[in-house]
């Protein structure tokens, strides 16, 4: 049995289901992440887990325990809200200090374990500061320590960098995985943007409308998405309506790509950008196609084309190399060449 264990939980607000239909098992020690759309119920499930809501169907387990309808603070759970939640009111110390001091630990051992993880957040000295007088970045410490103090079985992140500036999330994020694998500790994470998924995560759970549309690691989800929502979802990609026979995929322009065997079924076709070449002469071979290019977006390290081969529109992205450097213009013809396994078909 994993470390938490949901089986068919379902949350509906006034009949409108949030969730529905949500099996998952995370595993003990696991960073696993809740990936989807803004209101695609990753946040219900959160508080499901946390206690704040109680499921219309289904049950939760916390190691061998159904804690379904257990109160929040018996769970051992601990939680960083997308806000931070901090109290205003309260130093920093007094803040990291409060679950302990709710649990009636003696002051010595409050004083000690807030201390170890002042320090371990790198907020040692910060102990008398106002909440107001941090930066956007000291919160975010204040409420990872706070949640840790207790030492949850289970912390639960809530979109924890989406206040932060591009830099400091990049910071962060490598803050929070590095003391997530220190500690060992069960991790759940929400999070609508797919790098910071992919990046953090031993596993992800990709949600849609919510229902829970795949888990898998950041490579399986990428490299064999299971429908054309989680290959949108995660990371860019050509896609494509198809109709598939004989090995070969029917676009909508006429574009026929021939398929890597064994033969499967599908209804979309997808090709990540990355997987495109282009090339100013003909290299021959299948799936090779002329095209137009009609834009080029330089990104720094890689650049990506958009081209249109018979009203359809592909991207390709490749490094900003000398040897990928095409020096073409908007309206130059060029050739796309779509190598056979670097199509993947999908049904819905
Ligand atoms: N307390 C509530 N009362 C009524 N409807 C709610 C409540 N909480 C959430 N919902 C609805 O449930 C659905 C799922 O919301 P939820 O907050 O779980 O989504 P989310 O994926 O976390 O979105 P976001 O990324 O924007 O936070 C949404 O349609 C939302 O409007």
């Amino acid at each position: 049995m994993g470390a938490l264990v949901l089986t068919g939980v379902e949350k509906k607000f006034d009949g409108a289901v949030a969730c529905s239909g949500i099996d998952l098992a995370i595993d003990e020690g696991e960073f696993f992440t809740f990936l989807g759309p803004s209101g695609c119920g990753k946040t219900t499930i959160l508080r499901l887990i946390a206690g704040f809501l109680t499921p219309g169907k289904g049950s939760i387990y916390l190691g061998e325990r159904e804690i379904t309808h257990l109160e929040a603070e018996k769970r051992g759970v601990g939680m960083v809200f997308q806000n931070y939640a901090l109290f205003p009111f309260l130093t920093v110390y007094e803040n990291i200090a409060y679950g302990l001091k709710l649990q009636k630990r003696p002051g010595r051992e409050v004083r000690s374990t807030v201390g170890r993880y002042m320090e371990m957040v790198g907020l040692s000295g910060f102990e008398k500061r106002g909440i107001s007088e941090l930066s956007g970045g000291e919160q975010q410490r204040v409420a990872l320590a706070r949640s840790l103090v207790t030492e949850p079985r289970v912390l639960l992140l809530d979109e924890p960098l989406s206040n932060l500036d591009a830099r400091l999330r990049d910071k962060m994020r490598l803050e929070i995985k590095s003391l997530q694998k220190t500690l060992g500790i069960t991790t759940i994470f929400v999070t609508h943007d797919q790098t910071e998924a992919l990046t953090l995560s031993d596993r992800i759970a990709v949600f849609d409308k919510g229902r829970c549309e795949q888990v898998g690691t950041p490579q399986e989800l990428y490299s064999h998405p299971a429908n054309a929502f989680v290959a949108g979802f995660l990371g860019d990609t050509n896609l494509f309506e198809a109709a598939v026979e004989h090995g070969m995929a029917h676009l909508s322009s006429g574009i026929a790509l021939r398929l890597p065997p064994p033969c499967k079924r599908g209804r979309f076709v997808s090709v990540r950008p990355q997987d495109i070449s282009l090339a100013m002469t003909d290299p021959g071979g299948p799936n090779t196609f002329k095209g137009t290019l009609e834009e080029t977006q330089m990104n720094g390290a890689w650049v990506e084309h958009v081209v249109a081969v018979k009203g359809l529109i592909f991207r390709a992205i490749s490094l900003n190399t000398m040897e990928h450097r095409l020096g073409l213009n908007p309206g130059d013809d060029l050739f796309l060449s779509i190598p056979e396994r670097g199509i993947t078909l999908l049904d819905r």
